[in-house]
């Protein structure tokens, strides 16, 4: 990395994590960086200090242990954290990320050992462009910013400054499943308030102690933060995470056209659900445009997932309106009609006409009973309620389709809607699902069923890495379809009980896969600004190997 940061010497090296080797500093390094007396004798290889990481991580009574003891190593030495990430993806990726981060994040203020990354205050908005400029970064130094304003983290809500483990966690996954590199990344937490009571009266909270800012404030400074990314790195993604549904659409919206940049939980879920369900058509061999879609949680994912099923649907043959007439949300107040109270702006455009459902349907009209009437194909879960899809849900929808496609997307894993191994027993092994949370496979009948893990994270790494690679100058709706197609083709769905989405352990090779795609589609559509001669090289030029330099 070419960075104006002054590199460090003497005892400060092991204190910079980008750099720190630790015991692996060789004699004539450590004499050469003034490292002398500074570490015990003995030098040890990175596979030797990858081994003892591993023991001292396994030694962790739990997961959350796990987690702060995988974090403080991140924070003293980052090449030997990704290695050990990188060589146990399946182990760790549900520590460092889905679902131990949701614990993380709540403990956040209690665990709380150093800073990373970069907090900014909504009471300080002056403070924005001075907090990216301490990084010491040049323009050409930062690939991707991840940015939260913790208002609706993964399903457990807002939770404050801690989301600042959530911009983190993301980042990891960017770099152990696509090698974006450690030190071009920069996680990012807009502290606006929380309305969460239980932390604005916690003696030991370290955010901003004070309720939500909403409106002209909020917006303000989420631009400061925008406007002085784009000045102060312009060739940067970026990411946007866990945002509350009103706020997260409405920054897309905003900034969609104009900047390089992507809402994870509309898009890259979107996306990742629409490779599970091309799947689900190559499977069952019901074609995309015959689909009957029920979302049951019509938020942030779900109406992104509707978004990007509807557009398929059309890429099929049909119009807008046949595509959006197969789709069927179910929200809080049930089924959602035209004339529903409360109806959000984003959700308008999959309410159902009223006339549809005038016949003796009591009120509100629940997810059972619409999927009693619609015999939908597909079944996702995005609303956050553990057990929704329950026994007699499961079981009408299969009495009616013969390879049901079932999506608990929820997570962490004690809001998910349904537990895949009950799906399955529901169904005599038939429905095809795929679940938000990393589920250990499930013995049925004599059939070993692979659960494919449907979270954005088996995406957005390759989403990222093709629209660095190419420049994008944004992120179009062909590039995420891309990512979907390419991800899709990774499955391999031979026989029963193969998984609809590849498996964590080849996520270094599936993401490459993806952003060859992804980066394609950009040169396609005209907005990749670097020049593609061989994009499959440039893509592995690219991936940032856990090694010392
Ligand atoms: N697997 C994946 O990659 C992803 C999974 N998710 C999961 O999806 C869930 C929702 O996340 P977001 O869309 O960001 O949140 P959100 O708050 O934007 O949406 C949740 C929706 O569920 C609805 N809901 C809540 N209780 C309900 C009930 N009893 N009945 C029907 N609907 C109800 C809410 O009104 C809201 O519209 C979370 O658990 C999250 O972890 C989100 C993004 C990615
Ligand atoms: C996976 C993810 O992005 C979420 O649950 O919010
Ligand atoms: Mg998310």
């Amino acid at each position: 990395m070419s960075s104006r940061r002054d590199d460090p010497h003497g005892r400060a090296l092991l204190t910079d994590a980008l750099r720190n080797k630790g015991v692996a500093f060789t004699r004539e390094e450590r004499e050469r960086h003034g490292l002398v007396g500074a570490l015990p004798p003995g030098v040890l290889s990175l596979e030797q200090q990858a081994r003892r990481a591993w023991e001292q991580v396994q030694a962790q009574p739990d997961d959350l242990a796990k987690n702060v003891c995988l974090e403080q190593l991140h924070d003293r030495n980052e090449v030997l954290y990704h290695r050990l990430l990188t060589e146990n993806l399946t182990e760790l990726l549900p520590i460092v990320y889905d679902p131990t981060v949701g614990q993380a994040i709540k403990r956040y203020s209690h665990e709380y050992r150093r800073p990373r990354g970069v907090y900014l205050s909504i009471d300080h908005p002056q403070d924005v462009r001075p907090a990216f400029e301490a990084l010491g970064l040049g323009p050409d130094d930062v690939d991707l910013v991840v940015a939260t304003d913790a208002e609706q983290i993964l399903g457990i809500g807002d939770w404050g400054v801690g989301g600042m483990q959530i911009s983190v966690g993301k980042l990891a996954v960017y770099t152990a499943a696509a090698g974006l590199h450690p030190g071009r990344a920069v996680p990012v937490m807009l502290d606006v308030g929380t309305d969460n009571q239980a932390l604005l009266n916690d003696p030991l909270y370290v955010g901003n102690r004070h309720s939500r800012a909403r409106g002209k404030d909020y917006d303000a400074f989420v631009a400061a933060y925008v406007d002085t990314v784009r000045d102060l790195f312009p060739h940067a993604l970026l990411h946007w995470e866990d945002f509350g549904p009103g706020n997260g659409r409405r920054l897309l919206e905003t900034y969609g056209e104009k900047v390089c940049t992507f809402n994870d939980d509309m898009q890259g879920t979107g996306a990742i659900t629409l490779a599970c369900v091309l799947n689900g058509v190559r499977v069952s061999g019901t074609p995309m445009r015959e689909q009957r879609v029920v979302v049951f949680g019509a938020g942030t994912a779900g109406v992104g997932i509707a978004d990007q099923l509807r557009d398929a649907m059309v890429r099929d043959g049909l119009d807008g309106e046949e595509a959006v007439a197969r789709v069927w949300c179910v929200d809080r107040q049930g089924l959602l009609l035209r004339s529903t109270d409360g109806l959000r702006d984003y959700q308008r455009v999959y309410a159902r006409p009223d006339e549809e459902w005038s016949g003796g349907h009591e009120r509100p009209i629940g997810l059972k009973e619409v999927v009693e009437r619609v015999h939908p194909t597909v079944l996702v879960g995005t609303s956050t309620v553990h057990g929704a899809f329950s026994e007699d849900v499961v079981r009408s929808m299969a009495g009616h389709v013969e390879r049901p496609v079932v999506l608990p997307l929820s997570n962490p894993t004690d809001r998910i809607e349904a537990l895949p191994e009950d799906v399955l027993r529901w169904t005599d092994g038939k429905a095809l699902v795929a679940a938000g949370v990393p589920v250990a496979p499930v013995e049925l009948d004599g059939t070993t069923y692979v659960i494919g893990q449907a979270n954005n994270a088996l995406l957005y790494p390759g989403l990222g890495l093709g629209a660095v690679v190419a420049r994008a100058s944004r992120i179009t709706d062909g590039m995420l379809q891309a990512a979907a197609e390419a991800v899709a083709g990774l499955a391999e769905l031979s026989g029963p009980g193969a998984p609809l989405l590849p498996q964590v352990e080849n996520l270094r090779a599936s993401s490459a896969t993806v952003a060859v795609a992804v980066a394609r589609r950009a040169a396609e559509e005209g907005v990749a600004r670097a020049p593609l001669d061989d994009v499959i090289q440039q893509v592995q030029d690219a991936m940032w190997q856990p090694e010392y330099a």
